[in-house]
């Protein structure tokens, strides 16, 4: 392991925070800080200019940091960036700290190191956090798994497809909540592997996960998943939409791109259903 670890500090318009967030962790932050202007002043600690909040992002290693560093310089041209390279010593209990288990229905989701203080009458998902998307505590995450929780209770046996599976975690979720076949995909073979060793240690060793493309998906499926960012759903909603026999769930949109991604999927003859939001998320529920 190296003896450094790389934070980069953003100060960005408060507006702007957690679409900079998401950024972050898709160009492969380990944990975030975000500090505003309702989060107590800690002696020592540099606060946000009026307006505005600091978020501060971990790496592991100068190449990840250095390329999210110009990803923020190319889409927040304002934003005022600094690299800088930490010590070792306190990374792994800095960045523990900051990734949270959560409850859904009756879903626990958390990092091994909570593992033993999750509630016994839920049904515990162990999530280590690496370089996939999926620990469950982004609202994304959290808004699929409640639909995962309720599509599953009425519905046991259900076959599932998660497209954009990341960690797998709705996948796992879905099987452990009493799925038949559970299909995932990724387009990042990173992902189809952290994916795969999370199936096995969650003990849901049967799930297919894989890099294929939709088109390469046998059969439909009664629930289909799919979180990923809005253009990406619009673009891929024909073949989406193929693979439903009843209902789909979208997450990684935000409140003003609802219209367009719901657009898209009613032209493909889907009804718009109820749907759930947390802060600027939105979770779309469509039946085929
Ligand atoms: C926001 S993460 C969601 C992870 C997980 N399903 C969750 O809900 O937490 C989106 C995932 O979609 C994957 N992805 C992006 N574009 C994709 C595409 N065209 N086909 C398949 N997967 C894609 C990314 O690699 C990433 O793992």
């Amino acid at each position: 392991m190296s003896q450094t670890y790389l934070s980069l500090t953003v100060d960005i318009a408060e507006e702007a925070s957690e679409i900079l967030q998401d950024l972050l962790h898709e160009a492969g932050a380990l944990g975030l800080e975000v500090r505003d202007h309702e989060m107590p002043i800690m002696p020592g600690m540099r606060i946000p200019a009026t307006g505005e909040s600091i978020v501060v992002a971990y790496f592991e290693d100068r190449e990840t940091a250095e390329s999210a560093r110009d990803a923020v310089a190319e889409s927040h041209p304002k934003a005022r960036i600094t690299l800088d390279e930490q010590p070792q010593q306190d990374w792994s209990n800095e960045w523990k700290s900051l990734i949270k288990s959560v409850q859904v229905g009756r879903l626990w989701v958390g990092p091994p190191w909570e593992a033993e203080s999750a509630p016994q009458d839920k049904v515990r998902i162990v999530i280590e956090p690496k370089m996939a998307f999926g620990t469950g505590d982004h609202p994304t995450t959290s808004l699929c798994l409640a639909a995962v929780d309720e599509f599953m209770a009425a519905h046991p046996g259900a076959s599932v497809l998660d497209v954009g599976t990341g960690t797998g975690v709705l996948a796992i979720a879905a099987k452990k909540l009493g799925a038949g076949t559970v299909v995932g995909t990724d387009n990042d073979p990173v992902c189809v592997e952290l994916a795969r060793e999370n199936c096995t240690d969650n003990a849901t060793p049967d799930l297919d996960i894989s890099e294929r493309e939709l088109t390469q998906v046998a059969g439909t499926f009664d629930l289909v998943l799919a979180n990923i960012l809005a253009n990406t759903l619009i673009e891929l909603a024909p073949l989406i939409v193929a693979k439903a026999k009843d209902r789909l769930v979208l997450a990684g949109v935000l409140a003003h791109q609802r219209l367009d991604v719901e657009a898209a999927f009613r032209k493909l003859g889907c009804t718009v259903l109820a749907g759930a939001q947390q802060g600027e998320w939105v979770r779309i529920d469509l039946k085929r």
